[in-house]
């Protein structure tokens, strides 16, 4: 199987072209080749595939073979994946995703590439939309949650997929390897969450360490990100612009005024190979 290896920021993926190479299970093969060890080693596998309402579909699956509904990052491998291997040949590339049609952009500036910045739509802040468990009817900002006898803040939302904001005085403090895991599978989420721990800077930047949902400790995550900012717009922490200081770098994320969220950073290859299925 030919594949492409990608990263925005460390987040790393096997961008795989789903209209040439036949995957018989993905989430099965999503595990052998995430393995560090016994594969080729990244925090997700992207499949393409064809769509019949946007450019192209993009599935993604976890490290653990879980299927995610969206991945930030991984959308901007995707456009600059498509367009620099002539599958397309234009720069506002359509992604049919589970969360919906997410819209990357290849910004360039005298022939070269700046940026992607990717319309990642608009958040999700109605609790059965996280999803959580309970009668909650209004948005969950800044609520109690107790996990092993620690309290945290939280505030959720969805960018497609479930996110779970956490504040915190000093990340450098925070065993993200021990609670991450301990809130990802709390009862709260049916069906799993992403957790990020943010710690603001000033009313421009933000801090950010996350645990995925299904990846674990990764370098970046970009529906992450979106969620940090619209969290620290809720919480009255930031501006609606703000850089997200990730372990991998950063990225630059605004809620506009059509409600929408963009997030711009690079994408980057790195190698191509042929994997034995
Ligand atoms: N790293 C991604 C998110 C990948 C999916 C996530 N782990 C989930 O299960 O929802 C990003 O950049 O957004």
């Amino acid at each position: 199987m030919q594949f492409t290896k990608w990263h925005g920021l460390g987040n790393d993926f096997v961008i795989v072209n789903g209209m040439k190479e036949h995957i018989a299970d993905y989430q099965k093969q999503a595990l052998a080749i995430c393995d560090r060890n016994f594969g080729i080693g990244a925090d997700g596998l992207v499949v393409l595939l064809p769509s019949a309402i946007a450019d192209f579909k993009m599935r993604i699956f976890n490290s653990d073979g879980s299927e995610a509904d969206m991945c930030g990052n991984a959308t901007r491998c995707v456009a600059r994946y498509l367009y620099e291997n002539g599958l397309i040949n234009k720069t506002v590339i359509t992604l049919d995703t589970l969360a919906g049609i997410i819209t990357p952009e290849l910004v360039f500036k005298d022939g070269v590439l700046q940026t992607v910045k990717v319309n990642m739509g608009e958040p999700r802040l109605r609790p059965v939309e996280i999803p959580v468990v309970g009668s909650y009817e209004e948005p969950i900002v800044n609520m109690p949650l107790t996990v092993e006898g620690e309290t945290f803040t939280i505030t959720c939302v969805s960018m497609g997929n479930p996110h779970c904001v956490i504040f915190v005085n000093d990340i450098s403090k925070i065993n993200i390897a021990h609670i991450g895991p301990k809130i990802e599978t709390h009862s709260l989420f049916p069906k799993k969450t992403n957790v990020e721990f943010i710690q603001v800077l000033n009313r421009q930047t933000i801090r950010m360490r996350v645990w995925e949902r299904g990846a674990g400790i990764t370098k970046a995550c970009g529906t992450g990100a979106s969620a940090a900012l619209v969290a620290s717009v809720l919480n009255k922490h930031t501006d609606r612009q703000a850089t997200v200081k990730l372990d991998g770098g950063d990225l630059l994320i605004e809620w506009a005024d059509n409600n929408h969220i963009y997030k711009s950073g690079p994408a980057v290859e790195v190698f191509r190979g042929e994997y034995l299925l």
